[in-house]
């Protein structure tokens, strides 16, 4: 069959092309290989079903059996994401330009030639225009025993069986850190495995230590300069139907870990293999990425590539931000390139790591602001201390750090560490500020609605730390 516009992969920035494009009036045709993931990875096993447990677990008490609360928790979260998955279905399928082929695994065979194979089916479907959004799959540890069958990554943890009373996680960034304050709050032990000196490396000391002291009040062991060698489970499953098997072991440089289950977190690489990207012409770069330019164009003409896969950040609404990107050039194809939009357009895009509590972040660290040369004041406060913010303490988290780093020179804000209740939202308002050149002076003199976590500003930017 031919189509104008192939997307390949059910992501963000794919399946908000399809819709467009095809109430615009083009003949979309969108392949994804699992039912399951109808909606992508956001929607299916990333953010949502992950902050619904970090709610859950939030909400666990002392007297609650972990393993029951968790149970009700993955029930919960089960409910919540076959309606989200139903509802991005039914999202494209009354869109009579779009056709939807789930269930089937696209490769290229030749530049916009793609077969779709689904089990003993096959179809080839030739594009004017293609748009890889394969998302990205969660790289695998190489070492002994990390292909056991206690050892998890971020989409089977979510369905553990049985609850681990003490669960090792392998690695430091978002995943590991979210996992690890989650499963802390539904009652595990939680070992954090660090290779490094510390936490949050890219970040500023006073903010890793920040978290550090957050996760660690939570119950989670951090030990530091661990690098795991090998994972030893001798238990086999089948001695054990009751669930009660011995205990695995995590032997790292630093010592020996004992848990019930390890969860692997060390990243995730773009989902490009067995994608035929060579038969098409399409670059893939170092990391397994597919090569783009700015304008999110790949080596071969009439293909692009949004999303994880392409090698940026990956985060939903980078995603989203990918399909403005290749929406405004596939509008004017011949015509106006004014309104084109470019990766190089996007100023302070803001990140949270969802902890409890989380950790919003934008802009440049006071360490990179150091190395940059900047001129700069650090303005900076504990969650406990700030007087006029009584919002966290009547949430009983008073855990935390707000931290801004603020230009001398214009007054405005260079970069913020938000280590607090709510700093999912109060983030999106610091980037604003960044955006709009917003100074100091006005969020400090601003009128913020009370109890929030926003009045914060009106304290901390008072007075440079000393
Ligand atoms: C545990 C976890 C938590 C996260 N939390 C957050 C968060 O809180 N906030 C945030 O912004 N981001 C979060 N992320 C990252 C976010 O989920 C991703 O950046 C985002 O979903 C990427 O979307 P995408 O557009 O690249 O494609 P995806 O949504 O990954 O979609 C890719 C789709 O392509 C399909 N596919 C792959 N290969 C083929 C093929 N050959 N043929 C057909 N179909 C194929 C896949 O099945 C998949 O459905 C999280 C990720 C994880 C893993
Ligand atoms: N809230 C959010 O926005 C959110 C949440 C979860 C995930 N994500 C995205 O998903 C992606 C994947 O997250 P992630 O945390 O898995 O990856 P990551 O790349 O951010 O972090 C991986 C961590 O593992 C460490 N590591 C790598 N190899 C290791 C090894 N062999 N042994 C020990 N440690 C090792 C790295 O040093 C790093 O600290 C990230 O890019 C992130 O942006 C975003």
């Amino acid at each position: 069959m031919h189509t104008q516009i192939l997307v390949i992969g059910w992501g963000k920035a794919g399946k908000t092309l399809a819709g467009v494009l095809g109430r615009a009036g083009r003949s979309v045709t969108l392949v994804e290989r699992s039912g399951a993931m109808v909606g992508g990875t956001c929607i299916n096993i990333g953010c949502v079903p992950t902050k619904a447990l970090v709610y859950s677990a939030e909400g666990r008490r002392e007297e609650d059996d972990p393993t029951a609360y968790f149970r009700a928790a993955v029930a919960g979260r089960d409910t919540l994401i076959d309606k989200l998955n139903a509802a991005n279905r039914a999202m494209l399928e009354p869109v009579e330009q779009v056709r939807l082929v789930v269930g089937g695994v696209a490769e290229f065979v030749g530049p916009r030639q793609v077969r779709v194979t689904g089990g003993e089916d096959e179809l080839m479907i030739t594009a004017d225009t293609v748009i890889i959004n394969t998302g990205a799959v969660p790289r695998t540890l190489p070492v002994p025993g990390a292909d056991g069958p206690r050892v998890h990554d971020s989409t089977s943890l979510q369905h553990v069986e049985p609850f681990p009373a003490r669960l090792a996680i392998v690695g430091a960034g978002p995943v590991a850190l979210e996992f690890a304050s989650m499963f802390a709050h539904f009652g595990s032990v939680v070992t954090v495995l660090e290779r490094g000196e510390r936490i949050l490396r890219g970040e500023d000391a006073d903010v890793a230590a920040s978290m550090a002291e957050a996760l660690t009040d939570a119950g989670v062991r951090i030990l530091t300069g661990a690098q795991t060698t090998a994972i030893e489970d001798d238990a086999a499953p089948d001695a054990h139907p009751t669930g009660q098997r011995p205990a695995l072991t995590v032997r790292t440089t630093a010592g020996d870990v004992t848990a019930d289950a390890v969860l692997v977190a060390v990243g995730r690489v773009p989902a490009t293999a067995g994608l035929g990207l060579d038969a098409a012409g399409i670059e893939v770069g170092e990391g397994g990425e597919v090569v783009t330019d700015d304008l999110l164009r790949t080596s071969a003409d009439g293909v692009w590539a949004v999303g994880d896969v392409n090698g940026g950040s990956q985060q939903t609404y980078v995603s989203y931000d990918d399909h403005r990107i290749v929406l405004s050039q596939l509008e004017e194809p011949d015509g106006d390139r004014s309104g084109v939009r470019s990766r190089a357009d996007r100023v302070a895009v803001p990140a949270t790591i969802f902890t409890t509590p989380p950790l919003g972040r934008v802009g440049l660290s006071e360490d990179q602001a150091r190395e940059q040369g900047r001129s700069f004041e650090v303005y900076a406060k504990p969650v406990a201390k700030i007087a006029v913010m009584p919002r966290p303490k009547a949430l009983g988290e008073t855990h935390g750090l707000i931290k801004l780093v603020v230009d001398t020179d214009t007054d405005e804000v260079l970069g913020a560490a938000l280590h607090t209740v709510d700093a999912q939202e109060m983030i999106n308002l610091v980037a604003l500020a960044m955006r709009t050149g917003t100074t100091r002076d006005q969020l400090l003199d601003g009128i913020w609605t009370h109890p929030s976590t926003t009045e914060a500003l009106n304290e901390v930017l008072a007075s440079p730390r000393d």
